[in-house]
């Protein structure tokens, strides 16, 4: 495993549920952030698809000390520099370029790209990342895709994405081949527009849990 490939896999490590938050409202990054880590999950995708992503990725990188914040839905290799500049610590794309793999190992930033086929999870894997998103995890099979891809694929580790709940994050995280899930049901959006930050942190308290049965 190279530098980048080993460092997300720390990451990856930490918690076995990365929560992935489309922030509508600056107002809730820091709150929001702080019951997740209250909760026991540290690690926090904070997606670039709405305005206050980088803001958000900014403030929560600063005001939190217990987070590691990292940006998805990292389209273009200029969001990267970007997201790095905002003190995002870990990069997630839903899938993979050439310019991505390259910005991503330019900057030596734990990347966790995204990848559906076998011939993805190849790609990536001759660029040394070893560590991948399977995305969208549902849509593409869900857990019988992974548990197919483990024994030709072995080397390959995820972190499934798309669709998964707490029920089914269960399913995933009993796989050899998974390292964490990630999802957005630790953060539903009633809860955040609401500020029940209560409700937020026994949901991550929840999730923190999934997988030591
Ligand atoms: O990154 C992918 C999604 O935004 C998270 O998926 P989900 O909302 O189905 O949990
Ligand atoms: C879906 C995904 O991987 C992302 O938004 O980064």
């Amino acid at each position: 495993m190279t530098g980048p490939s080993r460092a997300m896999a720390d990451i990856m490590a930490m918690a076995p549920v990365v929560p992935v938050v489309v922030l509508e409202d600056l107002k809730a990054a820091i709150p929001m952030a702080e019951a997740l880590v209250s909760g026991g999950l540290p690690v926090i995708e904070v997606t670039l698809r709405t305005p206050v992503g980088l803001d958000a990725i900014y403030e929560i990188s600063r005001a939190v000390p217990g987070a590691v914040v990292g940006a998805g839905t990292v389209n273009r290799p200029e969001q990267l520099v970007d997201s790095l500049e905002a003190g995002a610590k870990f990069i997630v794309s839903p899938g993979a370029t050439p310019s991505l793999v390259y910005a991503a190992s330019s900057a030596a930033v734990p990347y966790l790209p995204g990848a559906a086929t076998a011939s993805e999870m190849l790609a990536l894997l001759e660029e040394g990342i070893s560590h991948q998103k399977f995305f969208p995890a549902e849509a593409s099979g869900g857990v019988a895709s992974l548990k197919s891809f483990a024994a030709p694929l072995a080397e390959v580790k995820f972190c499934p994405t798309g669709g998964i709940d707490a029920k089914s994050a269960e399913d995933y995280l009993a796989l050899p081949n998974v390292v964490c899930v990630g999802g957005s049901w630790v953060t539903p959006t009633k809860h955040v527009q609401a500020g029940n930050w209560d409700k937020i942190e026994d949901l991550a308290r929840a999730a923190a849990k999934l997988g030591k049965s």
